[in-house]
């Protein structure tokens, strides 16, 4: 079989489901959920002409005074009779200006004698710490685009637009296997053969700052009745996701597993590394991502197909990691036949790649905070040359 290129099996990786129909979620619960629907104003902000400060709403052009304090506004109320030339109202931050007034004259800035308020100087001018009404948005405005990944600020717009909850992309659920006779459980004693499962929970964390939620399986043994198992329970999620056991080794059970479990396979074997033994398909109405076992490869191929099959589910319309530009410290190697994907990270003096690249090295990777694209068939690179490099964040 030959090996698919990168960026193609992306593609048909995504185009193996659609996104997951979208539900009407509490604002609370919002953060970082992808709008699946425009949103538009269904009030005026501010409501009213408010005051920006607190002190006394008065007629700018009376600005020399003095005025008699004959009311007061505060916020939370909308009743507040008319003034008459010469009147003015004691208001505070947030509450309605009264009819006939159009300035404030901030309380640091006058001296009040009973009811009589002077200036300190004359000059004041119409909309002087006045918030006009529908400054911000009037009702029927458009405020935020379908598929916006919603951010804390706009989810204070959406609120602020009388919004309770909004119609975002559901959550989809990743269910996670690991495989492998000589795998134990997170901090498990490791007698002679075995080593600490650490796919699952790195891979959890990779997932961590994305809308989803993670159920973790466990460690399944290297047994095709056992993994096929398996399988069959994972389909109840949206995707399944395995580590390990995806190699031609006699212990590499997880394709003929996929395919018992009654999965049909769309691609095996990219051209990258590390990560050549990816493999996806479809099981019931699951998306499968076979990723190799070795950690580091787990953890690219979780970098750049698993977190993108997350966001394309949730409701991204652009859900590939961004790829930027940056200049190397040091040289590299040429490539071979498949792009390489080379742990690194952004130094004083520009991108640096961490000493090890080999797909086992975990103590290199955890230097990392980005990857190197350099794509295969690259002619070697000196330290000054601008290459692709993919961030390491959600
Ligand atoms: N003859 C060939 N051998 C291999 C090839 C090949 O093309 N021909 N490909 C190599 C490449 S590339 C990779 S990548 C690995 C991937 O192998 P598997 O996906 O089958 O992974 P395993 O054999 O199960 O494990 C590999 C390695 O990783 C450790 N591991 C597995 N799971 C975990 C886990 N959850 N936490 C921590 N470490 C894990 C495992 O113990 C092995 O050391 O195949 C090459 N071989
Ligand atoms: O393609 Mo493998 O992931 O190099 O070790």
């Amino acid at each position: 079989m030959s090996l698919m290129p990168v960026a193609d099996a992306q593609a048909r990786l995504l185009a193996l489901a659609a996104p997951l129909p979208a539900e009407l979620v509490p604002v609370a619960a919002c953060a970082g959920r992808w709008l699946a629907a425009d949103i538009t104003a269904l009030r005026d902000q501010p409501w009213a002409d408010l005051s920006a400060m607190d002190g006394y709403a008065v007629r700018a052009s009376e600005g020399a005074g003095p005025w008699h304090v004959v009311a007061t506004s505060s916020a939370g109320h909308a009743d507040i009779p008319a003034l008459q030339p010469g009147q003015a109202c004691r208001i505070f931050t947030g509450a309605p200006l009264p009819a006939g007034t159009d300035a404030i004259l901030i309380q640091e800035n006058a001296t009040r004698d009973g009811d009589r308020l002077t200036p300190h100087d004359g000059t004041l001018s119409p909309g002087r710490h006045v918030r006009p009404l529908g400054s911000d948005f009037r009702a029927g405005t458009p405020l935020l685009n379908a598929s916006s990944r919603l951010t804390p600020g706009q989810i204070a717009l959406a609120v602020l637009g009388g919004h309770g909850s909004l119609p975002v992309g559901a959550r989809p659920r990743i269910a996670l296997l690991s495989t492998g006779n000589e795998l134990v459980a997170p901090g498990a004693p490791t007698p002679p053969g075995y080593l600490p499962s650490s796919n699952a929970p790195m891979l959890a964390a990779l997932l961590a700052a994305l809308p989803c939620d993670v159920i973790d399986l466990g460690i399944v043994p290297d047994d095709l009745a056992a993994m096929t198992q398996a399988l069959e329970q994972a389909a109840q999620a949206d995707i399944i996701v395995s580590t390990g056991g995806a190699s031609v080794g006699d212990h590499d059970y997880v394709r003929p597993a996929f395919a018992a479990a009654g999965g049909t396979l769309d691609f095996y074997k990219i051209a990258m590394r590390p990560g050549k033994p990816l493999m996806a398909g479809r099981l019931g109405n699951a998306t499968f991502l076979g990723l190799p076992g070795n950690p580091v490869s787990a953890f690219v191929t979780g970098t750049l197909f698993l977190c993108p099959l997350v966001r394309h589910l949730a409701g991204s319309r652009a859900p590939l990691p961004p790829v930027v530009q940056a200049r190397l410290a040091a040289p590299l190697g040429a490539t071979a036949e498949r792009d390489d994907y080379l742990r690194a990270y952004r130094g004083a003096d520009g991108i640096v790649s961490v000493t090890s690249q080999d797909s086992a090295a975990t103590a290199a990777m955890a230097l990392a905070d980005c990857l190197i694209r350099r794509p295969a068939g690259s002619a070697p690179a000196i330290a000054g040359d601008m290459v692709d490099i993919i961030p390491l964040t959600a």
